[in-house]
């Protein structure tokens, strides 16, 4: 070579140069993919061999229809080591309905959400129609809650099928009836199809409080013994409110409801109310004995009717 290099040598290591660089550009894309290959699957090995807390006691027999009589028996739960519930107790007897009020944070949702064992407690129990929920099967119990969130999830299909999710038998009429009762059935018949119309991710947008009547159709057409409902009219207006009370109380099936709400309007209609600050029961009874006690409900009751210019009525 002599420290030289003809032209043709010097083509010849250029494209020698270019010929590596191509696999050796690959080789990196194949070890990227294997890299993100094995992160994937050791989350699927994790998912596949994890262990639920919540155990089904039972393997599957009939369901059966409960009564809906719901107990807490000095109930405490913990998030990690934090106490968000701290000894509450109360009975609902089946087809009553209990209102929960307090400041966010105070475990409103928490609370109900031991119902239906999405979480177990850390100490005290839940009964439901006089059994622990930890000794019941757990699709059984399940199916037995009808549950409507304050983050109402819809899923990308028509109204019709948003509404029939938890009972796909359901006739079309009674899709209907449903809407009616939780005040939807006029919005949706003017939307551009219907109760086909598809909402969710893929469909027609929806409004918060529209939201919210669809998910609230959705939960009493299950036409269950226990209706949850977790602030599930905080966006729609008084008006529609005070026709979904009306609904709720006029049901043709027998239910016990639980409701959290923040307006008096709601709560004042309940058999009993509890009163939650900071996991703990600071207020219970009904409309007319919490006005008299002129605690906290006194006092958002004031905040909220002043407002509109409503006299403080004792007496509910
Ligand atoms: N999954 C969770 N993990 C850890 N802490 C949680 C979890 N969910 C709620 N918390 C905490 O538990 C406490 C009670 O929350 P919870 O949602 O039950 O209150 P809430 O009364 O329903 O409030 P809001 O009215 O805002 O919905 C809060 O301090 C909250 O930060």
């Amino acid at each position: 070579m002599n420290g030289r290099l003809t032209f043709g040598e010097f083509s010849a290591f250029t494209a020698l140069i270019w010929g590596l660089s191509n696999p050796m550009r690959n080789i990196g894309i194949i070890i990227n993919d294997l890299q993100r290959f094995m992160a994937s699957l050791s989350k699927i090995i994790e998912v596949y061999y994890a262990h639920p807390d919540i155990v089904n006691e039972h393997k599957p027999v009939v369901k059966r229809r409960y009564n809906g009589l719901i107990q807490f028996d000095h109930v405490s739960f913990k998030y990690d080591n934090v106490t968000v519930l701290e000894d509450i107790s109360f009975t609902v007897e089946p087809g009553k309905t209990i209102a929960i009020m307090g400041a966010t944070g105070s475990g409103k949702t928490t609370l109900i959400n031991l119902i239906p064992r999405f979480y177990d407690v850390a100490k005290g129990r839940v009964l439901v129609d006089g059994t622990d929920v930890r000794k019941l099967e757990l699709d059984e119990l399940r199916g037995n809650i009808g549950v409507a969130t304050q983050d109402v999830l819809l899923f990308s299909e028509t109204i019709d099928g948003n509404i029939a999710y938890g009972n796909p038998d359901l006739p079309e009429e009674d899709v209907m009836k449903f809407a009616t009762l939780s005040a939807a059935h006029d919005f949706i018949r003017k939307m551009p199809d219907g109760y086909d119309t598809v909402v969710g991710e893929r469909g027609v947008g929806l409004s918060g409080g529209q939201k919210q009547r669809i998910a609230l159709a959705r939960a009493m057409a299950v036409q269950p013994p226990i209706l949850i409902l977790d602030d599930t009219t905080s966006a729609v207006d008084l008006e529609t409110e005070e026709h979904i009370q009306k609904s709720l109380r006029d049901l043709d099936y027998s239910c016990t409801k639980i409701i959290i709400a923040q307006r008096v309007s709601t709560t004042a209609q309940a058999d009993r109310i509890l009163i939650l600050d900071n996991g703990r029961i600071i207020e219970e009874g009904s409309h007319a004995e919490l006005l008299a006690k002129q605690g906290y409900y006194y006092e958002v009751f004031k905040l909220q009717t002043e407002g509109i210019g409503r006299q403080a009525n004792a007496h509910g």
